[in-house]
C-alpha cells in the first residue's frame, strides 16, 4: 500500500505549467497512481490557434497518457482546464473559476515558468517572479490548502560552485524588481539587466532565484517546499523509458548531432553532466507534496533533485554514448553523418564553426539555389550556433549540490513508496538511460518509425560516398591550382609521377620475366 498514492486520493490538485514537459509527466503519474483523486485543475492559456479543450484533448490522447486510460478511464472528467494567463492580473481567471479554485484546492504544484535563457527581463520577471507572488497570494486565501510545491531550478544559484539546500538572497529585493519593471522602459531595463543578473549567465537563472526569495517571504503563512531539479532529461522508466517532447536542454543538441548539423561543440568532457530524468523529478515532487502536507516541516525545505553527487556522469561519456546509439539507430534524412567532437578553446571552436558548420551550410544553400529551391541551411546553422553559445555556460563547468533533504525524505518513505515513487538516482545506469533517451528522441519527439532504420542507414552510406567524392574532388582541384602556381609543387608532382611510372615499369618487367 503506497501512503503517497493514498494521500492524493480524493484531493483537488492545482497544477500550473501542466502543458509543459514536466507538468505533463507530473499529471500522468498522479492519474496513474491515484486514479481516485477528486480533480486536477490546470491553468491553461489558448495557444497556437488551439482552444483550451483542444490542448487538453491533445495531451490526454497522446502516447504519454496511454497507460493512464487503462487505470483511470474517466480521466477526461477528472481534469478541469481553467483559462488563465499568468502574465495577466489575477491570471485573467473568471470570478466563478477563481471561487472554485479557492474553495477546493488541497495542493498546488507550481511548474509554470519561462525557461528561455534569452527572455527579456520584464517578461522573465513577470512569469517567474510576479506570477509566483500572485499564486502565493491566491494560495493564502485557500482554506483547504495543505501544501504549495514550487518548482525552481538547481541553477538558480549557478554563480556559486557549491550549493546547499538553502535560499541565497539576491542583492536587490524581488519586490523592488517587480515594482521597477512596471515603470522602467525597455531600453533602461536592457541597460540594467547585466548589472542585475551579475555573474549569472541569463535572465532565467536570475528570475528563478528571485522566485525562490518570493516563496521564502511567504513561508510564515503557508506550508511550502521548493524543488530544484538540475537539467531535466527524458524519462528513465515511467510511464516508459525515453519519453521526451521538447528540444530544451540536451535534447535539441541530441537531435542536431543525430541529423549531422552539430559537428563540434565547446564543452569540457570531464565536466559533470548533471542530468536528471523527468520521472525522477516527478516522483520526488509527489513525495515532497505528501511530506509537506502530512508532516508539516517547521521551515520551508528545499530539495535538490540532482545526480552529480550521487551518480555522476560527464559530458564526454554522454556524448560518446549518444553517437554510439546513432551508429546503431540513425535518424532519418540526416544532413550529414552523425560525427561530432568536443573542443575546449575559443580558437578551435571558431575554426570548427567555420569549417564544419558554416561552410557546409553555405555549400548546401548554393546547391539549393542552383536547383531552384529556397536556401535555408545557413539560417538554421546560425540558430544552432546561437543556441550552442547559450548552452555553453552549462557544459563547461561543474557544480556540487548537497542533497541532505532529498536523502532524508527518501529515508522517510515506506519500501512500497520507495518503489512506486522512486527518486533514487543511484540506481540509474547512464549508458542504458542515454541509449533510451536517444531512442525516445527518435520515436516520441521526431515521430520517426523504427521500420525506417534500414533506409536511414542506406542514406548515411550515400552521404559517406558523397563525402569521399567531395573530398577527392576538393583535393584534386587544390592540387591542380597549386602545381599551376608553385615550382616546388611541380617538382613534387614530377617526382611522384616518375616514381609511379618506374614502379609500374619494374612490376610489368618482372611479371613478363616470370612468364
Ligand atoms: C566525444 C563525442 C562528442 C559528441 C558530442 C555530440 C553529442 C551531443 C549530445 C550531448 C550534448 C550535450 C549538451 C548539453 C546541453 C546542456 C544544456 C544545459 C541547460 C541547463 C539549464 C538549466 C536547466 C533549467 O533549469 S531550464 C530548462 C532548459 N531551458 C532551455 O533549455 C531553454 C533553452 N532555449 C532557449 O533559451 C532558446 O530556445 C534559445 C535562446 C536557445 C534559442 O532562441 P531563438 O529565439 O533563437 O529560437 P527558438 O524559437 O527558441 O528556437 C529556434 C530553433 O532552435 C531550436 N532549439 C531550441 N532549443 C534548442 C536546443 N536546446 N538545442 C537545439 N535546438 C534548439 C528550436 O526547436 C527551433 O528550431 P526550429 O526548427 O526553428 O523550430
Ligand atoms: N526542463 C528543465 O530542464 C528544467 C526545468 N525546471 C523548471 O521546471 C518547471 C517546468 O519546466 P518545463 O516543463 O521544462 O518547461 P516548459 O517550457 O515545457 O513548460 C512551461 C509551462 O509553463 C506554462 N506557461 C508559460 N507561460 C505561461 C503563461 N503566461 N500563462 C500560463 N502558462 C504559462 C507553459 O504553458 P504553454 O504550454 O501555454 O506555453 C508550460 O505549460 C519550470 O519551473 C522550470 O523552471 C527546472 C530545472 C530544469
Amino acid at each position: 500500500m503506497s501512503m503517497i498514492a493514498d494521500f492524493y486520493g480524493g484531493k483537488s490538485i492545482l497544477i500550473t505549467g501542466a502543458t509543459g514537459f514536466l507538468g505533463k509527466v507530473l499529471m500522468e503519474k498522479l492519474f496513474r497512481t491515484s486514479p481516485d483523486l477528486r480533480v486536477i485543475y490546470i491553468l491553461v492559456r489558448p495557444k497556437a490557434g488551439q482552444t483550451l479543450q483542444q490542448r487538453v484533448f491533445q495531451i490526454l490522447n497522446s502516447k504519454l497518457f496511454e497507460k493512464v486510460k487503462e487505470v483511470c478511464p474517466n480521466v477526461h472528467e477528472k481534469i478541469r482546464a481553467i483559462s488563465a494567463d499568468l502574465n495577466q492580473n489575477d491570471f485573467a481567471i473568471s470570478m466563478q473559476d477563481m471561487q472554485e479554485l479557492l474553495s477546493y484546492t488541497d495542493i498546488i504544484f507550481h511548474c509554470a515558468a519561462t525557461v528561455r535563457f534569452d527572455d527579456h527581463l520584464r517578461h522573465a520577471v513577470q512569469l517567474n517572479v510576479t506570477a509566483t507572488q500572485q499564486l502565493l497570494l491566491m494560495a493564502s486565501q485557500m482554506p483547504n490548502l495543505k501544501a504549495f510545491i514550487h518548482i525552481s531550478t538547481a541553477f538558480s544559484n549557478c554563480n556559486l560552485k557549491h550549493i546547499d539546500e538553502v535560499i541565497y538572497p539576491c542583492p536587490v529585493e524581488p519586490k523592488k524588481i517587480i515594482d521597477s519593471m512596471e515603470w522602467l522602459d525597455d531600453a533602461i531595463i536592457d541597460e540594467i539587466t547585466p548589472k542585475l543578473i551579475g555573474d549569472r549567465p541569463n535572465t532565467y537563472t536570475y528570475t528563478k532565484a528571485l522566485g525562490e526569495m518570493v516563496v521564502q517571504q511567504e513561508s510564515g503563512k503557508l506550508n511550502l517546499a521548493i524543488i530544484r531539479p538540475s537539467i531535466v532529461g527524458a524519462t528513465w522508466q515511467e510511464p516508459f523509458p525515453g519519453w521526451v517532447d521538447n528540444v530544451n536542454g540536451p535534447t535539441g543538441l541530441i537531435v542536431a548531432a543525430g541529423k549531422g548539423f552539430l559537428r563540434s561543440i565547446r564543452a569540457t568532457p570531464m565536466a559533470v553532466a548533471d542530468l536528471i530524468p523527468a520521472d525522477i523529478v516527478v516522483n520526488l515532487t509527489l513525495a515532497v507534496g505528501w511530506y509537506t502536507a502530512v508532516h508539516r516541516p517547521k521551515s520551508t525545505l528545499i530539495y535538490h533533485c540532482t545526480s552529480g553527487n550521487l551518480n555522476p556522469c560527464n559530458w564526454g561519456k554522454m556524448g560518446i554514448q549518444v553517437l554510439a546509439t546513432f551508429e546503431k539507430i540513425p535518424l532519418e534524412r540526416a544532413f550529414r553523418r552523425p560525427k561530432a567532437d568536443f573542443t575546449t578553446s575559443n580558437v578551435t571552436t571558431q575554426y570548427w564553426n567555420a569549417v564544419s558548420h558554416r561552410a557546409p551550410a553555405i555549400i548546401y544553400d548554393f546547391y539549393l539555389r542552383l536547383t531552384g529551391r529556397k536556401p535555408r541551411m545557413t539560417k538554421l546553422m546560425n540558430r544552432l550556433l546561437r543556441t550552442l553559445s547559450m548552452l555553453e555556460y552549462f557544459i563547461n563547468r561543474s557544480w556540487e549540490w548537497s542533497t541532505y533533504n532529498t536523502e532524508m525524505l527518501m529515508s522517510k518513505l515506506s519500501p512500497e513508496d520507495q518503489r512506486v515513487f522512486n527518486f533514487d538516482v543511484r540506481q540509474l545506469n547512464w549508458l542504458e538511460y542515454i541509449e533510451n533517451y536517444v531512442l525516445g528522441v527518435k520515436k516520441y519527439l521526431l515521430k520517426e518509425d523504427m521500420a525506417g532504420i534500414p533506409e536511414a542507414k542506406q542514406h548515411l552510406k550515400r552521404l559517406r560516398n558523397i563525402h569521399y567524392l567531395f573530398n577527392t574532388a576538393l583535393f584534386l582541384i587544390a592540387w591542380r591550382l597549386l602545381i599551376a602556381r608553385s615550382q616546388v609543387a611541380r617538382n613534387v608532382w614530377f617526382f611522384i609521377v616518375s616514381f609511379c611510372y618506374k614502379f609500374l615499369s619494374y612490376f610489368r618487367a618482372s611479371s613478363t620475366l616470370k612468364v
